[in-house]
């Protein structure tokens, strides 16, 4: 007689249990490493924050590696290594991750990707106090937005990190795909549109075309835009899906960027430095001295040794004599010799010279 459904699965079902019941077994014994990890790193006098990120990098590229051209998807790698390295981290001692809130924010959603899910959340109200919250010790490290492909630079976070002593020790890039929210779907109440300025702006086009007559309110993130929007029905917002969930609002259009590809890169700050981990790139501000080629001469030392150049931006110094401070991404670390003399050799030249930080690339 035909098997059932039922009957067809059973034994297939079965090894799979089995394999979740090894893979239980060798994920506890993951952890029991972990915590002795952080038993030596104690013994050692390491009590700052645990985190290692030159370390985590490793393994996961390792085993992305490893596992080419193997069934088990790429990404699915990255994504559960990160969450297995979390939670064994975790064991060794807890990570509070300051970002700008509330809930439902895009930055909660890099924090959560790049440091997994087995971390404390501090939610703040700004990107400053994001940087004061690490600064005084609230929270071991912070996720900042600093460039968006649609929009530029984040210049809050720029200016903060020219002003700060917080060091960056990982990136994260989203694609940030924002939709149009509201508390029911019946729009006859709407007035106004809230949104953080910078999604306001990564919908200019579409949201001239679709309601160029609507008020456009600035919020302090799209989160809290989406929060409000949730308590009042004069309100659309713009926000994530994540927070379109987390305070129950109905999603009026979905994917109303102007760009289908918009992206923003986070970075992780905090006071920890990364160690190199063979694939990274150093971030640094750097200003000229005020004379005819001067910005030709500071980046000639990249060019002699053979460092290149992934990002050059450039933001007013305010004092209102048109001078600029640039920032800049390089390939590799600062412990490396070619970039170490390069560095070397513009530090020399600037009128201010100041690394972010060396860290793995994503
Ligand atoms: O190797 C370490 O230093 C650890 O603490 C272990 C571990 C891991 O789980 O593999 C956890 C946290 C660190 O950020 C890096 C790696």
């Amino acid at each position: 007689m035909a098997k059932t459904l039922q009957e067809a699965l059973l034994p297939l079902r079965q090894r799979i249990d089995a394999v979740d019941e090894q893979l239980l077994t060798l994920l506890n014994e993951r952890a029991q490493l972990a915590v002795s990890v952080g038993e030596v790193k104690q013994t050692f006098g390491e009590t700052e924050t645990i985190l290692k990120p030159e370390r985590e990098a490793q393994i996961i590229r390792r085993l992305q590696e490893a596992n080419k051209s193997k069934l088990f998807p790429s990404d699915a790698v990255g994504a559960v290594w990160t969450e297995i390295i979390s939670a064994c981290r975790g064991l060794e001692r807890g990570l509070v991750v300051a970002y700008l809130g509330p809930e439902g924010s895009f930055s909660e959603q890099a924090a959560l990707e790049y440091y997994g899910h087995a971390i404390q959340k501090l939610p703040c109200v700004s990107f400053d106090e994001v940087f004061r919250a690490v600064e005084t010790g609230r929270a071991n490290v912070g996720m900042v937005p600093v460039e968006n492909s649609t929009e530029g630079a984040v210049n809050r976070t720029q200016d903060l990190l020219l002003s700060s002593m917080l060091k960056v020790h990982g990136e994260r890039t989203l694609p940030i795909r924002h939709c149009l929210l509201h508390k029911t779907g019946d729009l006859s109440k709407v007035n106004r549109l809230l949104g953080h300025p910078q999604a306001l702006a990564q919908c200019h086009q579409w949201l001239m075309v679709n309601y160029p007559h609507l008020e456009r309110v600035p919020a302090a993130s799209n989160s809290e835009a989406a929060k409000i929007a949730a308590e009042d029905e004069s309100c659309l917002a713009i926000a994530g899906m994540q927070a379109a969930r987390i305070y129950g609002l109905t999603v009026v259009t979905e994917g109303i960027q102007d760009d289908a590809n918009n992206k923003t890169r986070f970075l992780a700050i905090g006071k920890i430095e990364a160690l190199p981990s063979g694939k990274d790139q150093t971030s640094l501000i750097f200003a000229v001295p005020n004379r005819a080629g001067a910005v030709y001469d500071m980046i000639s030392p990249f060019a002699k040794h053979g460092v290149s150049m992934t990002r050059f931006e450039s933001r007013p110094a305010r004092t209102g004599q048109w001078e600029y401070y640039f920032y800049v991404d390089v390939l590799g670390h600062q412990n490396d010799e070619s970039v170490s003399l390069a560095l070397n050799e513009l530090k020399e030249q600037s009128a201010f010279f100041k690394i972010l930080g060396s860290y793995p690339m994503q």
